[in-house]
């Protein structure tokens, strides 16, 4: 279990994460979720005690992570991908890692494996590809066989067969009871692998609550999470009938449809086939996550992430 409470990191006049209070459990995949410079390397770095908070603060099997000796076999964790000794092996790495943290070395071979690196894990690590500078942080993280796991943006570099391998694996380390913390600025990344969100925005907490939860929230772009999208020759006559039946209407992306809200796709047919109004299309368009996160993080993006501020 991951516990943050009022976690606040300011570098001058930035402040990069703000009052953060959330809980991460055991036996779940949390997804941590932020556009660009939201906060949540930051978060992560705290978590870990390599940084230290301006305020609040972040602990770990309830004792904060500095405490820790051996600590890779209490947190695993993928920070930065090329962030290694490029001159070594990646076997070479792994049993510098092992030693310095009291993991049987036995350990070392049988990660490489799990993480499909076996056959180049004699070679420089200078010559590996990102996707695979990400799975060697992978095989890093899982090295000390810990209960709790965390990952910044573990899916960058990967290709589509490494990011279904990569969610398999998440959702195994969950389901073995481990704590599973994920960062990530793309919902798409998250929405098939999250159990739960931890969502945040300019450094604050926007939603923290599970998928099922965030998705249900009223998340269209005028509010409201799914629309009836018809299209038909006479648009004025059939937008007064559906305003006169309680429906809110507005035109669809100029294309001449209209999109409605407050009334579902059985009602809206029916009141045409009433008014003898012939439709051309009835359709029910259903706010995606991705459209729910960006509704939510729309006034939160921090466009100077990466510049001086
Ligand atoms: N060492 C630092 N000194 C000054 N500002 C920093 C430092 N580290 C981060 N920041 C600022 O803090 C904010 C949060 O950055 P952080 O890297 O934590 O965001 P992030 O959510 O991880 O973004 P990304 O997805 O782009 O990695 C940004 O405005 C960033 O510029």
């Amino acid at each position: 279990m991951i516990e943050v409470h009022r976690l606040t990191k300011r570098y001058g006049r930035t402040t990069a994460v703000d009052d953060l209070t959330f809980t991460v459990h055991p036996g779940q995949v949390t997804g941590f979720l932020g556009p660009n410079g939201a906060g949540k390397s930051t978060a992560l770095r705290m978590i870990l005690g390599l940084s230290a908070p301006t305020g609040g603060t972040a602990t770990v099997g309830g004792r904060p992570f500095r405490e820790r000796p051996r600590g890779l076999r209490h947190v695993g964790a993928l920070l930065d991908a090329g962030d290694v000794h490029g001159g070594r092996s990646g076997r070479a790495h792994l049993r510098a890692l092992a030693r310095g943290n009291a993991v049987p070395r036995a350990r070392v071979d049988a990660v490489l494996e799990e993480v499909g690196l076996a056959g180049a894990a004699g070679r420089r690590i200078a010559g590996y590809s990102l996707g695979m500078k990400q799975r060697l942080g992978i095989a890093a993280a899982l090295l000390g066989d810990p209960p709790v796991l965390l990952f910044d943006e573990p899916l960058n570099g990967l290709d589509p067969e490494g990011v279904r391998w990569v969610r398999g694996l998440f959702r195994n380390l969950a389901a073995e009871g481990r704590t599973v913390f994920v960062s990530s600025h793309l919902m798409s990344e998250m929405e098939h692998t999250a159990d739960r969100l931890v969502v945040i925005g300019r450094g604050r907490l926007i939603a923290a609550e599970t998928v099922a939860e965030f998705a249900a929230r009223g998340t269209g772009p005028d509010g409201a999470r799914s629309r009836v999208i018809v299209r038909t020759a006479e648009p004025e006559g059939l937008a007064g009938v559906l305003t006169a039946a309680g429906g809110a209407v507005s035109r669809d992306e100029g294309d001449g449809a209209l999109a409605v809200t407050g009334l579902d796709a059985a009602r809206v047919g029916v009141l045409a086939l009433d008014h003898r109004i012939p439709l051309l299309e009835l359709t029910t368009r259903t706010a995606s996550l991705e459209e729910a996160f960006m509704a939510l993080t729309a006034d939160r993006v921090d466009h100077s992430a990466g510049g001086s501020r």
